[in-house]
């Protein structure tokens, strides 16, 4: 759908073909009440395509929207989170937003949460599709792994884009 509303679907069944899967199970402990810190996740992205998650009933995801404000996401029961990550921001020249989302644990009951990740191989380029005038080239061609080991190394702040640090075209 993504791809097809970009008028880049040629690129579609190579995408898939390079597509990997990561699945994560995560436990959350219910906040210890004499320690005053009750973050699951630190503040970050991404460094997926796509993340999938998938709760029990005990909410604490928070996303930071462009404003800088921050939500706590409401899951209803049976539903499944979608997020982009840093990869499909960089594939999409920036057109999608990978948002920036933390964990932080309140009541008494642990979480728990069910995280797939989509990682492509090889080297992922910017469909020409995306690139003109009034979208200049913002990311180069980039290994996803890499960008991953990237933020892994340490070499970038957590809370700053990883995909503009690692690929991102500077003029
Ligand atoms: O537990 C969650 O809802 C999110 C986990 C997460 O952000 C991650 O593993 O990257
Ligand atoms: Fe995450």
């Amino acid at each position: 759908m993504v791809f097809e509303s970009y008028g880049a679907q040629k690129h579609y069944e190579s995408h898939v073909e390079s597509t990997t899967y990561l699945l994560r199970p995560i436990k959350y402990s219910a906040p210890d009440k004499n320690i005053s810190n009750n973050i699951g996740t630190n503040i970050h992205t991404d460094k997926s395509f796509l993340s999938i998650l998938h709760q029990n009933e005990v909410d604490g995801l928070e996303v930071q929207l462009k404003n800088g404000d921050w939500i706590t996401v409401d899951v209803p029961p049976a539903s499944f989170v979608v997020m982009s990550g840093d990869a499909y921001q960089a594939w999409s020249n920036g057109r999608i937003h990978a948002a920036k989302h933390r964990v932080v644990m309140k009541g008494d009951r642990e979480r728990y949460c069910l995280a797939l990740f989509s990682f492509n191989h090889g080297t992922t380029n910017i469909p020409e599709e995306l690139v003109d005038s009034d979208h200049p080239l913002q990311f180069s061609p980039f290994d996803n792994f890499g960008l991953a080991r990237f933020y892994l190394s340490g070499a970038t702040q957590m809370t700053e884009s990883s995909a503009k640090a690692y690929c991102g075209v500077t003029s």
